[in-house]
């Protein structure tokens, strides 16, 4: 085969799936049993207890349909696995644009320093920066938050070019410090990028416990006036601010090196506009980020959350570009685990049974669902694109940049973040994610599948 034409992922079987069928036959055989003694030993008529009976029996056939259907999709369990090396051998300069949605709605529950090492992890991703977009939805119109982003935009510059010259993981400043071997903490380069970090987070801290921003650091920005007409967080304007721009040949890292590009945006608040909790903010960020960098795939992240491998964007390209089959994959959904879980999880595991029994499972039939965090979209498909046989998505056009200055981006933004713009329109019922649902992540993958798409699961632990 030419190299051309070699995939860039493929499937097998996950490990243990005969274990995991004889173990759920052998629990097929005790329900079944269950029933055996149900109908042998029904009390007689007249018996007080008969009834009870009956009722019992008919809430275990009820349980046992449950559990029937449940081990349809944990039965195909499957594992994909992706070749980079592959793909930045054939597309690495066709890559597609990526913009990157972090949420957050309020600056007390979210504290802003751990939104930007969110977006820290993120900028550094192992993706040429020219063609990577972050913007950051503050739900909580917070300027403690905005101030933390410029902050974050400053230390970027230092952070993303350590990131690569030791090839660090994971990406998240704060959690790569909390796990840091003693060898590379006495190294010159380590202390002098911790001691910035350790400013920017004291400075970060103060503001956050005064509540607000001084005059002397107010003035270091333009976008500060904009929270001269806030008045509350569910009654302001709306904010848009490009604090990086990605494109402007001037704006670099400390080694010479283009940055992502980085936006605030806080869409537009009033008492009486009901604004649809995230999926609302999804879908104005889908529409801000058209008119900036117009990315054709876009990442959703929720902002208490990093990344453990910093090759994932790549990774998921690997599903989205691959010739044969990557035209029916709308989205890539990538594992959610949780650092502050009890040491036994007393939880019942059920992460673990997502991770590494329903989703392997369901990615076996057509997908897995959309989870709101760690997926990977195809910004068409989440548009309301239906899928078509036969069609393949169009790489060579690559990534267009948009034209106008910061400012005029800025202006021209605002108004597809204000309350009135989805009126009349499809927004949150065709388009974009599903408004009137507490779970608008699993509506909107499914209406995705609904439209004829598939998703794929990637997992790339060992
Ligand atoms: O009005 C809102 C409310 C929430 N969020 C953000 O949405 C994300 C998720 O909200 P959270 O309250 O943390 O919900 P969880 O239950 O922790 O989140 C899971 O479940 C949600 C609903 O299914 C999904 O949206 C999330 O992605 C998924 O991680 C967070 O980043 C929030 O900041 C907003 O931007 N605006
Ligand atoms: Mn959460």
């Amino acid at each position: 085969m030419r190299s051309e034409h070699l995939p860039l992922f493929g499937i097998e079987q996950a490990k243990n799936r005969t274990v995991y069928r004889l173990f759920s036959s052998s629990i097929f055989v005790c329900i079944s049993a269950t029933w055996v003694y149900r109908m042998i030993y029904v009390p007689e008529r007249g018996d007080s207890m008969r009834w009870t009976w009956i009722l019992l029996f008919a809430a275990e056939l009820w349980f046992a349909l449950f559990w029937v259907l449940s081990q349809s999709f944990r039965w195909n369990r499957v594992r994909r696995y992706t070749f980079i090396d592959r793909l930045s051998h054939r597309f690495e300069d066709k890559l597609p644009g990526v913009d990157i949605f972090v949420c957050t709605a309020d600056p007390t529950i979210e504290p802003p320093l751990m939104v930007i090492n969110t977006v820290l992890f993120l900028m550094a991703y192992d993706y040429p920066p020219e063609k990577l977009s972050v913007y950051l939805s503050d739900d909580g119109g917070s300027v403690l938050t905005f101030y933390a982003l410029l902050e974050a935009s400053h230390f970027s510059k230092h952070w993303l070019p350590f990131c690569k010259k030791f090839n660090i993981e994971p990406r998240s400043p704060a959690a790569y410090f909390a796990n840091i071997s003693d060898s590379i903490s006495q190294s010159t380069e380590f202390q002098s990028i911790k001691k910035l970090y350790d400013e920017m987070e004291h400075r970060i801290e103060t503001a956050t416990k005064f509540g607000r921003v001084s005059d002397e650091i107010r003035a270091q920005h333009k976008g500060f006036s904009e929270w001269d007409s806030v008045s509350s967080p569910r009654d302001h304007q709306t904010i848009v601010q490009i604090l990086v721009d990605g494109r402007d040949p001037r704006v670099l890292d400390t080694e010479g090196s283009p940055l992502p590009t980085l936006a605030y945006l806080s869409r537009e608040k009033r008492p009486n506009h009901h604004h649809n909790f995230k999926a609302g903010s999804m879908n104005a960020l889908i529409r801000v980020s058209g008119n900036i960098s117009n990315g054709s795939i876009i990442l959703n992240v929720d902002c208490d959350m990093y990344s453990n491998n910093s090759k994932s964007v790549r990774d998921a390209l690997c599903f989205l570009m691959d010739e044969e089959k990557g035209h029916e994959i709308a989205y890539v959904q990538y594992p959610q685990c949780f650092n502050n879980v009890t040491k036994n999880d007393i939880y019942g595991s059920s992460m673990r049974i997502i991770r590494e029994v329903d989703f392997p499972g369901l990615d076996g039939h057509g997908g897995p669902a959309y989870v709101g965090t760690g997926c990977f979209h195809r910004r068409e498909t989440l548009c309301g694109n239906k899928y078509v046989e036969g069609r393949k998505f169009e790489w060579k056009r690559g990534f267009v940049r948009r034209e106008g200055t910061v400012s005029e981006l800025e202006e021209t933004s605002k108004s597809l973040a204000d309350c009135s713009y989805e009126k009349g329109t499809q927004w949150g019922n065709e388009m974009g994610l599903l408004y009137g649902c507490p779970v608008e992540d699993v509506i909107t993958g499914l209406s995705i599948q609904c439209r004829g798409w598939k998703s794929a699961f990637s997992d790339q632990k060992e």
